[in-house]
């Protein structure tokens, strides 16, 4: 039966690329998911599997990769319409480019010591807060959350002097990306009617912005070390909280190897990175108070 092969595209679909541009201590980030779409002499693929008309979609990804390296992201429409015309102009096979892109927005962290504020971000978009009673006619427990809490340093991170045995290829990492959503819970020490009760809102509030400014004031050796600082900075400063649980996935940022089309990518400035989804390592723990309990459940803040 005679067939007719309709409309067709293909391309490299969400291309996580984070550049980040350094301005003295003072960075700029960009963080885009790319999306390539081709069309055009795409007939003889599909009919007698000949490829020679086509860009493999490899190849469009590390085209959005060097272009973010070489040519910078000024906007997220300049950039696309670049590549758009790239792969449009520079193949006679291909007529029609769709690129699209979506654009993450970040807002600096406000530290007290704001030197220190310039490679501190936190994800546009309200986090989820969240909380749960529990009641058995005499004792109250409150513990309280949040979760989507997605947090970037684009320095003062590493990892390294890790146990390294015959199945370790990770190379150490001496200045990083570290990026995490958080997912915490907080556990209120009010237990009774003969207390008097947290201002709940307030109390939001000033963990929210315990949690953030010791991520982003922590030079982090690992993210172990920056979920404990993050615990003690709330037991610290905060009362009326004996303990803090953390989910936390390590959103590996990894410095993409440009150097097969002559461009040296390295964290010194304007480095670009993918931002990788799955799989993510994922670093949780409880910190507590001395002497209080553990009640928080081990798995209350996992995915
Ligand atoms: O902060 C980190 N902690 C780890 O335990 C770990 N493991 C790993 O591969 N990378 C990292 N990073």
């Amino acid at each position: 039966m005679p067939t007719i092969l309709g409309q067709n595209q293909y391309g490299k679909a969400e291309n996580r690329v984070v550049k980040i541009t350094r301005d003295g201590a003072t960075h700029h980030i960009k963080d885009l998911n790319v999306s390539i779409a081709l069309s055009g002499d795409m007939e003889e693929v599909h009919y007698s599997g000949s490829n020679a008309n086509v860009l493999p979609t490899d190849t469009t990804k590390n085209t959005v990769f060097a272009f973010a390296k070489e040519h910078g992201v000024e906007s997220a429409e300049q950039f696309g319409i670049h590549l758009a015309r790239h792969f449009v102009t520079s193949q006679d096979a291909i007529h029609r480019a769709r690129v699209r892109v979506e654009e993450y927005a970040w807002e600096r962290i406000a530290v007290p010591d704001a030197g220190r504020a310039g490679h501190s971000f936190v994800r546009k978009g309200q986090e989820t807060r969240l909380t749960q009673i529990t009641y058995d006619g005499e004792r109250w427990e409150v513990v309280s959350g949040l979760k989507d809490l997605t947090v970037l340093n684009s320095t003062d991170s590493e990892f390294r002097g890790y146990v390294k045995d015959r199945y370790t290829t990770l190379e150490e990492a001496y200045d990083r990306i570290l990026a995490t959503s958080v997912s915490g819970r907080w556990r209120f020490n009010w237990t009774g009617d003969d207390q008097p009760a947290p201002d709940w809102d307030d109390s939001y509030e000033q963990v929210r912005r315990h949690l953030l400014e010791a991520f982003a004031e922590t030079y982090s050796r690992s993210l172990q070390q920056t979920l404990h600082r993050m615990g003690a900075r709330v037991l610290d400063h905060r009362g009326e909280i004996d303990e803090v649980r953390f989910s936390l996935p390590n959103s590996h940022h990894f410095l993409v190897d440009l150097e097969p089309f002559g461009l040296e990518n390295d964290t010194a400035d304007g480095a670009v990175y993918v931002a990788a989804d799955r799989p993510y390592g994922l670093i949780e723990g409880t910190v507590l108070r001395e002497g209080c309990e553990a009640r928080i459940p081990v798995d209350l803040t996992s995915p």
